[in-house]
């Protein structure tokens, strides 16, 4: 598993906009969606193109089109909906294949509530979705669920991940590559990440 951490100053400055105690909810989900479309960028760069041949104004010209497996976006409710126009902005013809967590408060499991799976997604490269990837315990069961799908090409966009988190997912999923904005220090002891967001959840659809 390949793990890029942005050092893209765009990125640095806007994360660190996202970490203020007092941001409003319209700047937090403003500054998502950007983050996102950021590292979208930079989760794309390898993908391969072809040369092909158009019509251009003056005759025939060549031009490099993408080539090879179609995307599917996958945000994980609540909080990857945060990041899904940012991506979407840049990959608009994404299939979106939807996945419902949330991580029960004191035992920190994920909990399933909602699946629904783009067509053909064995054919496709998967794009996880999440702001926050803590104990992985939610991006390990979204894994699997894609994995048993037929998914065979799988990378995940974060805002921060704890390095719990991430060690967890490189040992179990050598097969993903994860692109974050940032690693933080820690875990708390109610498995939220140290100096982290906070509730991205809460943050992005203002229920706090
Ligand atoms: O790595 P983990 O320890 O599993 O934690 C990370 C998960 O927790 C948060 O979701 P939450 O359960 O708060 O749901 P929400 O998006 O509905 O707020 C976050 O958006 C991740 O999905
Ligand atoms: O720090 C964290 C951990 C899990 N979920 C969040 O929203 N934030
Ligand atoms: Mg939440």
């Amino acid at each position: 598993m390949a793990v890029f951490v942005a050092d893209h100053p765009l990125i640095k400055h806007k994360l660190g906009l996202m970490r203020k105690h007092d941001i409003s909810t319209k700047n937090f989900r403003e500054l998502a969606s950007e983050v996102a479309r950021l590292l979208t960028y930079e989760a794309t760069k390898d993908l391969e193109t072809e040369k092909k041949t158009a019509q251009g104004w003056a005759g025939p010209v060549e031009v490099d089109v993408i080539k090879g497996k179609k995307i599917t976006v996958v945000p994980i409710l609540r909080a990857g909906l945060g990041m899904q126009d940012g991506v979407l902005d840049l990959i608009p013809g994404a299939k979106v294949s939807v996945v419902g967590f949330y991580r029960n408060e004191e035992t920190l499991q994920p909990v399933e509530y909602y699946v629904k799976l783009a067509k053909n997604i064995s054919k496709r490269m998967a794009l996880i979705l999440d702001p926050m990837l803590a104990t992985g315990g939610t991006l390990d069961a979204t894994i699997r669920c894609l994995k048993n799908a037929g998914c065979t090409s799988i990378r995940g966009l974060f805002l921060v991940a704890a390095p719990e988190g991430l060690k967890r997912i490189t040992e179990a999923h050598p097969d993903v590559d994860i692109y974050v904005a940032a690693v933080d220090e820690r875990l708390n002891e109610n498995g939220y990440i140290l100096p982290g967001l906070g509730d991205a959840g809460d943050k992005i659809f203002g229920t706090k």
